[in-house]
């Protein structure tokens, strides 16, 4: 093959297609699909992804490609194919589809260096790199370079005597570890012994292999028999140990015992929801399930024996769990079942951290995968199932491009392989719901907790009723009574806000100015610790005003509650409360969120306050009461799954008390107490919530009845983004169907960020095989105004934000 396709580095929509190169002579036969190549483009060289080899091009001319970045491709034939299917379907270039899917290690412009292979001599390399190496334990391979061809160095690292590497600055290089194993059968091993003498140290040595015959550590042979070391080497010249060295990871988990759990024996509901998974996973057949569970009814165990049936049949599992509950519980009872056949992804790990993990993906050293959602991409080759958990979650749709949504995803590749795929959640999304509901998906149920303990109660508390009785704390009698007799039984207490920071703005009491960013149209939240006002779009700070910048009177001052604030609160009514805040603040140092929730796990808090992510995943015995402090500012954002979310979320919440013997009591505070969302949530009926929230969706022509697309453009001058908006509006109503409803242009909620105006159109649609096409062109149209004028529009098919 003569020629390579390529996708170049070069994000903007001409280029957004393959470009044709010629492979020079020295690279033929080396360069292959999936691999990235340098090329060269204008008059830069860039970066790109092999897609095709082929003999001929209709183009002639053609420029040579310059070099491989890769010994190995980083993309095999599924992910270059799912790569397409993400830039057709989220409308992104293709060149983000396949970034997307690797680890940003292999994104960004990190260092190449060159090491030697295990097995490599100093003496068998080339004078000139003999040079390079001397008494270095890695050289850069743009220094390797200037003495050799690039083409050399691949070759022979091919064969093994380098190993090319990325290096990620700071993270220290790749560990190696030494091992010794025996060189032959055990049987072997001892007819030879018949025939040899050997010194008394090595006698041992060999004594202490054949106690436990496997390789073992320098360290671990050692620790046996003392002195081992100087005796290791004549061990191998004699041919009974063979020096092998492995690579060691940096496995954030490593100095971690995991307890090992084996597989329990499952309840009526848990063997009947498995069942048919089972006979899946058998059959290979490509269902998708949606495991509705209530909390604590035992889904991860579901979970954690489907994978294991998969393990046997020597395939592999993706387990996508949402970023705020990959906690190191939930890590831990993954690496229980499966030891170190499991890597971890997620966003706490270090770029070096996750380039580890994805290798041990890719070298196949592991079976399981569990992470956030781009570990959707993991490069399994032979997958045997994919299972999302909490699946309603909005955060497995990725807000910038590509926007995709990790649910497709896993649907399309469990399409390719056919697997199983498991959709669980104690409150589904109502898109999968219905989905199941019209048998597109396989409805699974368990609606019961594990020991046959109970949902907890709950009490809804009126706030404008503790008001009118003059109680004006955050907390209401009911709460604030079954703290105290939860302190003193002993029992823990976890209380949830919907917020961050101290408090979320600042308001003059006067003229009722909301101090708003002078760049964005949001209020800034204030930060106590530091006395200043952020804006959380465009970062944007100041000093929290003395005075109303409007009136100048001095009553301005901060509205809302934090958890500092609660935390405040809490310290003067219950004194002798032991509290554990887990916030933003709190938590934003490595490590730190699992020492919180360790220290709380043993019992050394009485109350566990915090945001979102203490509503999920946690699974403690003691945890009897829970309490909502405002359970309603979600209901007031503005979005149509508003509603959805505030369900899910006090439900989720909810779901954490009484989960074991001990029974678990909620109460939930708000000032909309008749809201169907928190009505439905205290009576844990998912199937009401479903079908009244169905209702309001179908009038409204929202998801699951409609689907929507979401364009918007933005520009610093607000007459062109008008103009601009206006025309795509037009074009785009006049080219679809007449079922179609294209709302807009409209000002985004949001209508200004970062000094850049904000407009939008809305596409509710039921089917418009047109749709993308259509979008495209009225889009094209403006390329000038992008490449020239800095305007951004973006495109968002299944939108989850409507900000
Ligand atoms: N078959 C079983 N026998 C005994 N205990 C079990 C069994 N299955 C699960 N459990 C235990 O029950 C508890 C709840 O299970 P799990 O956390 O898996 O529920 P879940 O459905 O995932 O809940 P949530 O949606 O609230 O996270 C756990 O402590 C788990 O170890
Ligand atoms: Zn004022
Ligand atoms: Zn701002």
């Amino acid at each position: 093959m003569k020629i390579a396709s390529v996708i170049v580095d070069v994000p903007t929509t001409q280029t957004d297609r393959p470009f044709d190169y010629a492979i020079p002579d020295v690279w033929q036969g080396f360069i292959q699909r999936g691999m990235r190549v340098i090329v060269p483009f204008g008059n830069r060289q860039v970066q790109g992804f092999v897609l095709d080899l082929k003999n001929h091009s209709e183009f002639s001319n053609l420029k040579e490609l310059i070099e491989p970045m890769d010994l190995v491709p980083v993309l095999n034939d599924e992910l270059l194919h799912l790569g397409d299917f993400l830039a057709k379907t989220t409308l992104c270039m293709k060149i983000s589809a396949y970034q997307v899917m690797l680890p940003p290690a292999l994104k960004a412009k990190y260092d190449k260096y060159l090491i030697l292979g295990n097995d490599t001599e100093l003496q068998q390399l080339p004078f000139e790199l003999q040079l390079l190496f001397d008494k270095k334990e890695r050289v850069l391979w743009k220094d390797a370079v200037e003495v050799m061809s690039a083409s050399y160095l691949y070759r022979e690292a091919r064969n093994g005597m380098f190993e090319v590497i990325y290096e990620v600055k700071n993270k220290g290089n790749k560990k190696k570890i030494t091992y010794y194993r025996p060189a032959f059968s055990e049987q072997e091993f001892k007819k030879r012994l018949e025939s040899v003498t050997l010194g008394n140290k090595q006698a041992q040595i060999i004594q202490f292999f054949l106690a436990y015959f496997q390789p073992h550590t320098v360290a671990s042979i050692e620790e046996n028999v003392t002195g081992a070391r100087n005796s290791l080497k004549s061990l191998v010249e004699k041919g009974f140990l063979q020096k092998e060295e492995h690579e060691q990871y940096r496995d954030p988990y490593q100095d971690r015992q995991f307890v090992r759990t084996t597989a329990l024996a499952l309840t009526e509901e848990q063997q009947q929801v498995i069942s048919p998974i089972l006979k899946s996973i058998e059959e290979v057949n490509n269902d998708v399930f949606l495991l509705h569970g209530v909390t604590g009814s035992g889904k991860t165990e579901v979970y954690l024996q489907s994978i294991d049936e998969v393990i046997k049949k020597g395939k592999e599992a993706i387990v996508l769990v949402p970023e705020i509950s990959l906690t190191p519980q939930m890590v831990n009872r993954f690496k229980g079942r499966f030891g170190n056949k499991v890597a971890v992804l997620h966003s706490g790990l270090s770029i070096g951290e996750k380039y580890d993990e994805w290798r041990k993906i890719q070298r196949k050293e592991v079976q399981v995968v569990v992470g956030a959602r781009s570990a959707i991409f993991a490069p399994f080759e032979n997958l045997g199932i994919i299972i999302i958990d909490e699946e309603h979650e909005t955060s497995y749709k990725q807000e910038d491009s590509p926007r995709y949504h990790a649910r497709d995803v896993a649907i399309e590749r469990g399409n390719y392989h056919q697997c199983p795929i498991i959709l669980g959640s104690a409150t589904p999304s109502l898109e999968s719901f219905s989905r199941a509901k019209k048998g597109v998906y396989t409805l699974l149920t368990m609606a019961k907790r594990m020991n046959q303990s109970a949902l907890p109660k709950v009490e809804i508390v009126d706030m404008r009723e503790e008001l009118r009785t003059g109680n004006r704390s955050m907390f209401s009698q009911a709460l604030l009574e079954k703290m105290r007799d939860r302190i003193e039984k002993k029992e823990q207490i976890v209380l949830f806000l919907n917020k961050r920071g101290y408090s979320s703005f600042v308001m003059c009491r006067d003229c009722g100015l909301v101090v708003q960013c002078p760049h964005c149209e949001v209020s800034l939240t204030y930060h106590k610790v530091s006395n200043q006002l952020k804006c959380h779009y465009c970062g944007y700070e100041s000093y929290a005003p003395k005075t109303c910048p409007e009136c100048q009177s001095e009553h301005i001052r901060f509205f809302g509650t934090g958890t500092q604030k609660v935390e405040e609160e809490i310290g003067k009514i219950l004194p002798e409360a032991r509290i554990i805040r887990m916030d933003v603040d709190t938590t934003s140092r490595k490590g730190a969120h699992e020492k919180l929730l360790t220290a709380f796990q043993e019992g050394k808090a009485d109350i566990l306050l915090g945001t979102q992510m203490i509503a999920k995943g946690l699974d403690f015995p003691n945890i009897t009461l829970v309490g909502v402090l405002t359970a309603d500012t979600m209901l007031h954002i503005p979005d149509f799954r508003a509603s959805e979310k505030t369900f899910q979320l006090l439900t989720q919440v909810s779901g954490r008390a009484g989960r074991h013997q001990l029974p678990g009591e909620v109460v939930i505070q708000t000032y909309t107490p008749e809201h169907y969302s928190v009505q439905l949530a205290k009576e844990h009926d998912f199937i009401q919530f479903y079908q009244q929230e169905m209702s309001i969706r179908r009038v409204g022509q929202y998801p699951p009845y409609y689907y929507l697309a979401l364009i918007n453009v933005s520009h610093e001058n607000l007459q062109l983004v008008v103009k601009v908006m206006d025309k795509i509006t037009t074009f785009i109503r006049h080219n679809l169907s007449n079922q179609a409803r294209v709302l807009g242009p409209a000002a985004s909620p949001i209508a200004r960020i970062n000094n850049r105006y904000r407009y939008q159109c809305l596409i509710k649609y039921k089917k418009e095989p047109n749709l993308i096409p259509v979008i495209q062109k009225a889009i094209a149209h403006f390329h000038e105004e992008q490449l020239k004028k800095g305007m951004t529009i973006t495109v968002d098919l299944n939108p989850f934000t409507m900000m």
